[in-house]
């Protein structure tokens, strides 16, 4: 069969982004195809900006801390236009890393339009037909808006618009108390704003509880306000605020509303449901090689069922890499998965938390906690709030979480002993919590691999898959 490209990717985020350019790199004729701007949601309106302005809060909360170690800094003064160019900049700065130059140089072909499936090998995008073997789709996912009653006839913010905020709100009401939730309330509390988280259940519900309860605790003491209930109501008054009342019968009203409650996977509207692949309860249904229901089209990242974290979305491009130009089964492992939460303290994961690990393990789990008042370096500091607590079946690492000063870059380790794999190869191809400063060892593991990885002989191989591929 004659077809136009060897792999066709619809998605220009983390994961599609790693599938395009990895095939690339090995020779293959690859489309890659974004609707929207390159990059996706972690660099326009996820990863990039949220941490851009926990930068800016941070400095402010530096700014307004009593006197340490002996020196008092001046109080902050918070100019919102400068927070906002802040946070362009930063978007800016990292754009030509996801650039339609840069994947174009890395012999891409790239299409910036919207792509829909006509068969289960042809995609149409931008009145062309393209045609692959494989097909890839990693459309991301959205903000779920839950079906709260008079949402529709407010104004809200999500993350797709609250980081091109203008003002600055003055009372910043959050529905949802998860990660986006809370690393949001810190950053606008810090900043100067009111701010009031409401959650039905414990906030960072997926985190380590001795941790969450360290960061509720700070949050409590930096004046953020939480309220127990599920938002039920939402209307808005004669002088533009808003009020949430909650099933607990609670009336928060504020300036602003955020909405952070969860995600909902891209499935709908470029021809999946016409080709019948499988969509599970928020995603598209996929085997651990991230094969949908129709075993020649991967899908990878927020799309899926599955975590939702840029890392991920990086590690399952890198995969459909293995799958698609080397042809080598490439399960998902997420038994070293990393993440971290961006407040203040950090709060880093890897593996099962230490609930996690006492459902599967009980009486046979062993749980070593050291804390930071005994780490000579964060008593110099005078930073000794968290801990790290190390989950052990026998003498077998199987979770470690870490709460205090740059918690995250602190998970390399436990990947290693966790994995029982410490070579360059597999740092290389470790997965590493995103955005870490530690994330430049993997770099520089992977660079010392890249003139082999990519070399003469496995493009040889990939060319004749190539071939073999298209004859069918
Ligand atoms: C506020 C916030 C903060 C976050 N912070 C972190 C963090 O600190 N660390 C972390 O690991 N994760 C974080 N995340 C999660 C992270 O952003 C996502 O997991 C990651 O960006 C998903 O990447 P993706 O490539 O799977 O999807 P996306 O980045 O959503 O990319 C999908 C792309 O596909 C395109 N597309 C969709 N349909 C079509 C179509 N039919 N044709 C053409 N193009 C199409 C879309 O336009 C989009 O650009 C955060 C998320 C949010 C919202
Ligand atoms: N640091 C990071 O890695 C990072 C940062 C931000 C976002 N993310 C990704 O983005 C995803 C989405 O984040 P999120 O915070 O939106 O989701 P989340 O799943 O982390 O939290 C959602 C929260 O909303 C609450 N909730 C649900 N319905 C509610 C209602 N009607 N009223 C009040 N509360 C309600 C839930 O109980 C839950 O605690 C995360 O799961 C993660 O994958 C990661």
């Amino acid at each position: 069969m004659k077809y136009s490209h060897d792999v066709i990717v619809i998605g220009g985020g983390a994961a599609g982004l790693t599938a395009a350019g990895g095939c690339a790199m090995f020779g293959l004729k690859v489309a890659l195809i974004e609707g929207n701007k390159m990059g996706g949601e972690c660099l326009n309106n996820g990863c990039v900006p949220s941490k851009a302005l926990i930068a800016s809060a941070r400095r402010a909360a530096e700014a307004r801390e009593g006197k340490r170690a002996g020196v008092q800094l001046a109080a902050p003064q918070v100019e919102w236009s400068g927070v906002h160019a802040h946070i362009h900049k930063a978007i800016a700065d990292i754009a030509p890393h996801d650039s339609e130059e840069r994947f174009t140089e890395m012999g891409c072909e790239v299409i910036r339009d919207w792509a829909k499936f006509t068969g289960k090998h042809s995609v149409e995008v931008g009145g062309r037909t393209l045609t692959a073997p494989r097909i890839v789709i990693a459309t991301g996912s959205a903000p779920f808006v839950p079906p709260v009653d008079g949402l529709a006839d407010v104004p809200y913010l999500t993350n797709e618009n609250l980081f091109d905020l203008e003002e600055q709100p003055g009372h910043l009401v959050i529905i949802g108390g998860g990660v986006i939730g809370m690393e949001m309330a810190q950053s606008f509390r810090r900043l100067g704003s009111d701010v009031t988280v409401l959650e039905p259940g414990e906030v960072l519900g997926r985190d380590d509880r001795d941790s969450a309860a360290i960061v509720k605790a700070t949050m409590d003491k930096e004046g953020v306000r939480f309220v127990k209930g599920r938002a039920a109501r939402v209307s808005q008054g004669p002088d533009g605020g808003i009020t949430v009342s909650t099933d607990g019968g609670d009336d928060v009203t504020g300036t602003h509303l955020l909405i952070a409650v969860g995600r909902k996977a891209r499935t709908e509207g470029y021809g999946l449901e016409k080709l019948g692949i499988a969509i599970g309860r928020n995603g598209i249904e996929v085997d651990e090689r991230r094969r949908t229901s129709l075993k020649h089209i991967y899908a990878i990242g927020d799309c899926r069922e599955g975590p939702r974290l840029t890392h991920v979305s990086g590690y399952e491009g890198s995969n459909a890499v293995l799958e698609i130009a080397l042809g080598l089964p490439a399960k998902v492992d997420f038994k070293a998965l990393p993440w971290c939460t961006y407040t203040e303290p950090e709060i880093a994961q890897i593996g099962m938390t230490e609930s996690e690990a006492r459902e599967k393990y009980g009486e046979k789990l062993r749980v070593v906690t050291e804390g930071f008042d005994h780490n000579e370096r964060a008593i110099a500091e005078g930073l000794t709030k968290g801990h790290t607590k190390v989950m052990l079946k026998g003498k077998k690492v199987v979770g470690a979480s870490i709460c205090g000063v740059h918690a995250g870059e602190l998970l390399l380790p436990f990947t290693q002993m966790i994995t029982g794999k410490a070579g360059t190869f597999d740092m290389g191809g470790a997965i590493v919590s995103y955005p870490t400063r530690a994330e430049i060892v993997k770099a520089a593991a992977f660079s010392a691999w890249e003139p082999i990885v990519f070399g003469a002989w496995p493009k040889r191989w990939v060319s004749l898959l190539a071939k073999i591929r298209r004859m069918f």
